[in-house]
């Protein structure tokens, strides 16, 4: 029996990995939440999961009412409480799956806590990934995707050795917008972008795969995931988001993972690795739906955010930091309907621009840079907040 700490379990990854939790209890069990603000959400996971014990809430005062409610449970708030729950004794796998850069510290925490690490929390990587790679080597811990492509990537890679590769095919649906020009994204509504075409996710995934800077995102967490250069990842636009990333070999083989656009089963696979367990919804692939697959190259003009992605991966030092936290500062604001769709570009070219540079950022670094790039944001838009 593996026991596990869920950080975001009120979240779209977090409510699927419950899911598959709960149609395996023989194998898995959770003894660790957290949520943000969804209390109703919370309450309903206690009722349902009683091998729950920890939990985590974002507010200090939501805290101590539900700890008079639930004084069997240990209460927890704010990011300590997150790290707080990275750090229990005694639990197995550690499932990050909270959104943004606050899954950071957490992950570190998981790491040199010995915990094996299943990651949804891209930011983590995209900020931190030389952190995060020196802390998996420092404490000989693995880690597992559940980002759909670098699930796919590392399926395919099974049996493969590294010197294998030749280069990752990440796919793209190209998100909300992937049919408008560049003129036509000018005044799009937020209602509009938040519909994906193919995936059922949280809002600021949804807005990243609008402006493709989820791709960027993805394109950075690869090469430090699988420790491959920038000019050996390539993007491909694939409508269908039926294969879900791809290895070219040396030898010029390719392979490719296919499934249905379905989160449960990279989650699955990150917690029951390297053991397939069976999938429990009976809906295998269904080639039938899928006569035709489109693929086509994806175009920096098209998606500049993913264009700054790739230079802002060779670059490195702090800039991954400084662009995951003038996304989350932009798309908060898109959401919130104080800027346009593509003020989100604007703030995050601009915050890679503007925010010193920092080639080897200590943790310290990382977390003040991210604050930076927080403010650099906020001041460009003063004017549209008030
Ligand atoms: N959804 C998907 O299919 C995929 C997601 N990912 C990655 O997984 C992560 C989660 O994404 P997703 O599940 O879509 O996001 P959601 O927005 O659906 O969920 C986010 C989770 O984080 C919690 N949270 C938000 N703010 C805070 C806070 N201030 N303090 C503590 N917890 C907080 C939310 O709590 P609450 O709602 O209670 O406020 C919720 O539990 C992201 O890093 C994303 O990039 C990667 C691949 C696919
Ligand atoms: C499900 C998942 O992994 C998301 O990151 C997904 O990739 C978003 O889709 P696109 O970014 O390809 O639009
Ligand atoms: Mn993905």
């Amino acid at each position: 029996m593996k026991r596990i700490v869920l950080l975001g379990a009120s979240g779209s990854i977090g409510s699927q990995t419950i899911d598959v939790v709960l149609h395996h209890k023989d194998e898995f069990s959770i003894v660790a939440v957290s949520v943000g603000k969804n209390i109703e959400k919370l309450k309903m996971l206690l009722a349902k999961i009683p091998s729950i014990q920890h939990v985590c809430v974002a507010d200090e005062q939501v805290k101590e009412v539900l700890r008079l409610e639930y004084p069997d449970k240990q209460w927890y708030s704010g990011d300590e409480g997150l790290q707080a729950l990275a750090g229990l004794a005694e639990y197995d796998i550690f499932v990050d799956a909270v959104v943004g850069f606050r899954g950071l510290l957490p992950a570190l925490t998981a790491i040199a806590n010995h915990k094996v690490i299943a990651l949804a929390n891209k930011e983590s990587l995209v900020a931190g990934g030389p952190l995060v790679k020196a802390a998996l080597a420092k404490h000989q811990v693995p880690l597992y995707p559940i980002d759909s492509e670098h699930s796919a990537i590392f399926q395919c890679l099974q049996g493969n050795t590294h010197d294998s590769i030749d280069k990752l095919i990440i796919t793209a649906s190209g998100g909300s917008f992937r049919d408008l020009t560049r003129e036509q994204l000018q005044d799009v509504s937020v209602e509009a972008a938040l519909h994906h075409p193919n995936w059922n996710m949280g809002g600021r995934i949804t807005i990243d795969s609008a402006t493709m800077m989820n791709k960027g995102f993805e394109v950075i967490e690869a090469h430090y995931l699988f420790d491959i250069p920038y000019e050996k990842i390539d993007v491909l636009i694939h409508r269908e988001s039926a294969i879900h990333s791809m290895v070219q070999f040396q030898d010029h083989a390719i392979i490719a993972q296919i499934g249905t656009a379905d989160m449960r089963l990279p989650i699955q696979y990150a917690l029951s690795y390297p053991q397939r367990l069976k999938m429990y919804n009976d809906e295998p692939f269904d080639f039938g739906k899928f006569a035709t697959l489109h693929f086509e190259p994806a175009s920096m003009e098209r998606y500049p955010l993913l264009k700054l992605a790739f230079e802002v991966g060779k670059k490195g030092g702090n800039l991954g930091a400084i662009m995951n936290a003038a996304d989350e500062e932009a798309v908060r604001l898109f959401l919130n309907k104080k800027i346009a769709f593509l003020d989100i570009e604007t703030s995050v070219i601009k915050a890679v621009e503007g925010v010193r540079f920092i080639a080897e950022p200590t943790l310290q670094d990382i977390i003040e840079s991210d604050a930076a790039a927080r403010r650099f944001v906020k001041d460009m838009w003063k004017g549209a907040m008030e």
